[in-house]
């Protein structure tokens, strides 16, 4: 069976305001001024951990409190993580049409596990994933490509393709030797042409032709 691994922020859901929200209450609960959206996109991609140590070295922050702030900010994530998310157009038709033509579906994400599974529930798209892989499911992260090696070996044997919207994407999909797919209008930091990528849209619309055309060519 041929099999298609999504990752989530910026691809599948447009996250970042309610990432940006457990940011800005944990600046809060120290005093210090709340983030913009665009900078608190430019922080994502590397897990939340990572995010936490952006956001405090920008409000200048001690860094040996980060283990407390990143639970402090995972605690206000997990109170609220979809109440301003929403799936980007399309997708969960592109995800119903890869569905029939008999592909297995994953996410490989490096979103902790539990609020990631909080937003597909929430979102209504749970169902479609035969395996959830978290930046919190195994001891590596993306761009390490044991994530995306792990949601793969749980969908079984045939073609393999990874779509995503990010340099972190990118170049997980080329450390496991899995093409890739790249929707352009999630959370990228550079021009799409710098990024390795088999085939890119911006509508999910065009996305089971592509991954038909990818999953077939070998
Ligand atoms: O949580 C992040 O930093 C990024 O999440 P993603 O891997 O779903 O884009
Ligand atoms: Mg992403």
């Amino acid at each position: 069976m041929s099999a298609v691994v999504f990752d989530l922020d910026g691809t599948l859901v447009d996250s970042a305001p309610d990432i940006q929200a457990a940011a800005n209450r944990m600046l809060e609960g120290e005093g210090l001024a709340p983030l913009d959206l665009p900078t608190l996109i430019s922080f994502i991609g590397n897990g939340l951990p990572k995010l936490v140590e952006r956001v405090m070295r920008t409000r200048g922050i001690d860094p040996a409190r980060h283990e407390e702030l990143t639970q402090v900010t995972l605690a206000h994530y997990s109170a609220d993580s979809s109440d301003l998310t929403v799936l980007y157009p399309g997708v969960r038709a592109a995800l119903q049409a890869l569905q029939a033509k008999g592909y297995a579906l994953g996410l490989c994400t490096n979103k902790p596990e539990a609020p990631a599974r909080d937003i597909l529930r929430a979102l209504g798209i749970e169902d479609f994933f035969a395996v959830v892989v978290g930046g919190d499911t195994l001891p590596v992260k993306k761009p390490d490509p044991a994530p995306l090696f792990t949601a793969f070996e749980a969908l079984g044997e045939g073609a393999r393709l990874y779509v995503g919207d990010s340099e972190v994407d990118a170049a997980t999909a080329k450390a496991a030797g899995v093409d890739f797919a790249l929707f352009t209008e999630g959370y990228r930091k550079g021009p799409v042409e710098q990024m390795l990528h088999k085939a890119r849209f911006a509508d999910f619309a065009e996305l089971p032709e592509i991954a038909q055309a990818l999953l077939t060519a070998g």
